[in-house]
């Protein structure tokens, strides 16, 4: 559509038409970030609508079609900014964060945005500790700092209203992460910054040239290096755990093992091991983090899924796979090498005590699939990842008034039109999640699409049963209760562990609905909380104590482990490992 390259060329006349020649070419060189250009772009956007309504009438019937080409077009306002695309490129552990962050501290106003809520509070921790106020945004929580022009956010809380000097877009290979790449690609091609610092690996360099091209964004790329070699260990533990060393990170990648390794360690060694998984809460993650990296304790050991391989700063000498295979949620499969490369490299960081980083294999039969891994050049991603956003689900649901909402999505997802450069994300998680809400009563399409969106497990009936009652009383116009006990001490087993970890889940989804939807009916936030810090402190203790074999989660329905086509053995023991 040329809509918005006419757009641009309206903007700079309007400013030009409605100030003085000068002023207004003084004001058209400030770029948008400045305070009179800010105020005026609310006034262009009026005009902007009159002037145009025959395009947006085009655009409102594209939507409805369940149209999603050229992405780059639902975001007029950033397109009619000049903006400058930093990326700064390199494998892990080449301080492509580090240079971005530079750029942040310097704006009069910035937005970081991570992956993970581990990272926006790391960064919202480091800001506000080096004098830069700076606020935390994520769906659990708001914290605003008085005074503060900064924000560290999670990516899915990016604010595409506001506008920034600099945006600094963290792991931006995400893009083509099948089922959050979405948000990623939303935040590139919509965030209202003069310049945005995109930090990862060379994956996606290509594609974001192109989509610069299609947004008339100027890109720069700095490319980074490691900061310390990475070799391969040769050895390996030759199959026995009896060999871990101090300072190793062993990667399972299931619940199951990772408690099994633990047990083993510190049942036939002087070690003892601390635990990082996708199930723990940030905090106690962090808290886990911060045992092993003090040198003063006995903890020299991080037993971890890949979970570890971001966001945390550990001071690891070794990695060692326990295994190189995974559940993906459907199958198990080998472990892409993207994934064992970003895992690997989490040993011997910048300003580790270890002059080189070092990985391995537990088995030497799985050593040549590690080396192939680290030898892989980074695949060329070709496609990202989109979703509707309501109000496209919106219009298209318009013209199906018969249809409930799982039926709309199907529907949607069944017709809707994409450009190459992209595909549609898995909604598997919102998919179950509209079948659950299906018979709940008193519920709007938009209350249906944001509840689709809370942070559920879907695999725990429990998580669900809660999410369901959440629903049900707010269809009711009842203010939803917690409805929970706070466990009276730290976890004496396996399934007392796996409880903690399910309350703290349904804690923070309630905290997470409580942003979401008006206070009235989530009233018990603070509350939730405050039970939300205490079970990380509990979660926190048990782990340091955990000596007892892991049992099964209950789940929904798990495939029984078997061969795939290609003849991959596959593991005995399947978990998932439940990331954020
Ligand atoms: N110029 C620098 N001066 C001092 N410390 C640095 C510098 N650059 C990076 N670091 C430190 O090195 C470590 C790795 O840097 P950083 O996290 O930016 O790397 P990265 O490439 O983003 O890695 P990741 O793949 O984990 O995202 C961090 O602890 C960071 O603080
Ligand atoms: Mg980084």
């Amino acid at each position: 559509m040329s809509f918005f390259p006419t757009a641009v060329q309206k903007f700079r006349k309007f400013v030009l038409d409605k100030c003085s020649a000068e002023l207004g070419l003084y004001l058209v060189s400030l770029g948008p970030c400045d305070d009179a250009v800010r105020f005026l772009f609310p006034i262009f956007a009026e005009y902007c609508l009159e002037e145009f309504a025959d395009e947006m009438k085009s655009f409102r019937a594209m939507i409805s079609k369940a149209d999603l080409t050229k992405p780059d077009t639902w975001f007029p306002f950033a397109r009619a900014m000049k903006r400058k695309v930093v990326y700064h490129c390199g494998p892990t552990n080449s301080g492509k964060t580090y240079e971005a962050l530079q750029r942040f501290k310097e704006a009069k106003k910035g937005i970081y945005c991570g992956p993970l809520r581990l990272l926006a509070m790391e960064v919202f921790d480091k800001m506000n500790s080096l004098g830069v106020y700076c606020s935390l945004l994520t769906g659990q929580e708001k914290k605003k700092v008085p005074f503060a022009n900064h924000v560290s956010c999670t990516i899915e809380m990016v604010s595409i209203d506001e506008m920034y000097d600099v945006a600094v877009i963290d792991e931006i290979q995400m893009m083509a992460d099948a089922t959050r790449g979405f948000a990623w690609t939303r935040a590139l091609l919509g965030v209202k910054a003069d310049e945005i610092h995109l930090c990862g690996d060379p994956s996606v360099l290509d594609i974001v040239r192109k989509i610069c091209a299609e947004t008339g964004d100027e890109l720069e790329v700095h490319h980074c290096e490691r900061f310390k070699k990475l070799e391969v260990e040769a050895k390996t533990l030759l199959g026995d755990l009896k060999n871990v060393k101090s300072g190793d990170c062993v990667v399972a990648f299931s619940r199951r093992e990772i408690f099994e390794v633990k047990l083993a360690i510190e049942k036939n060694t002087k070690h003892r091991c601390c635990v990082i998984y996708g199930a723990l809460p940030p905090e106690t993650r962090r808290q886990q983090a911060n045992l092993f990296n003090d040198q003063d304790n006995e903890f020299d050991v991080l037993v971890a899924s890949d979970a570890v391989g971001m966001g945390l700063n550990l001071n690891i000498r070794r990695v060692v796979f326990y295994n190189l295979s995974k559940y993906n949620g459907d199958k198990v499969v080998p472990v892409p090498a993207t994934q064992v490369k970003q895992i690997a490299g989490r040993a011997g960081r910048r300003g580790s005590r270890f002059p080189v980083g070092l990985t391995t294999t537990l088995h030497l039969d799985d050593l040549a699939y590690l080396i192939e891994c680290l030898k892989q050049p980074f695949d060329e991603i070709k496609k990202v990842g989109l979703f509707p956003f309501f109000e496209q689900v919106e219009s298209f649901a318009a013209q199906l008034p018969d249809l409930n909402f799982p039926k709309i999505l199907a529907k949607f997802a069944e017709s809707c039109r994409l450009d190459g450069m992209y595909f549609l994300c898995k909604h598997d998680h919102i998919k179950k999640v509209a079948n659950m809400l299906e018979k709940v009563k008193g519920l709007s399409l938009q209350d249906r699409f944001n509840f689709c969106f809370a942070p559920a497990n879907i695999r725990d009936p429990k998580s669900m049963y809660h999410l369901l009652r959440f629903a049900s009383d707010y269809g009711q116009k009842v203010p939803a209760s917690i409805a929970m006990g706070m466990p009276k001490g730290s976890a004496r087993n396996d399934s007392e562990l796996l409880d903690l970890e399910t309350k703290h889940q349904v804690l923070s989804m309630y905290l997470w609905l409580s942003h979401q939807f008006d206070y009235e009916r989530f009233p018990h936030g603070k509350k939730a909380e405050a039970m939300a810090t205490d079970i990380a402190d509990l979660l926190g203790q048990s782990l340091i104590k955990a000596n007892w074999k892991p049992e099964t989660r209950q789940t929904a329905s798990r495939p029984k482990p078997r061969k795939n086509e290609d003849g991959y053995e596959r593991p005995k023991s399947l978990i998932t490992s439940y990331e954020e």
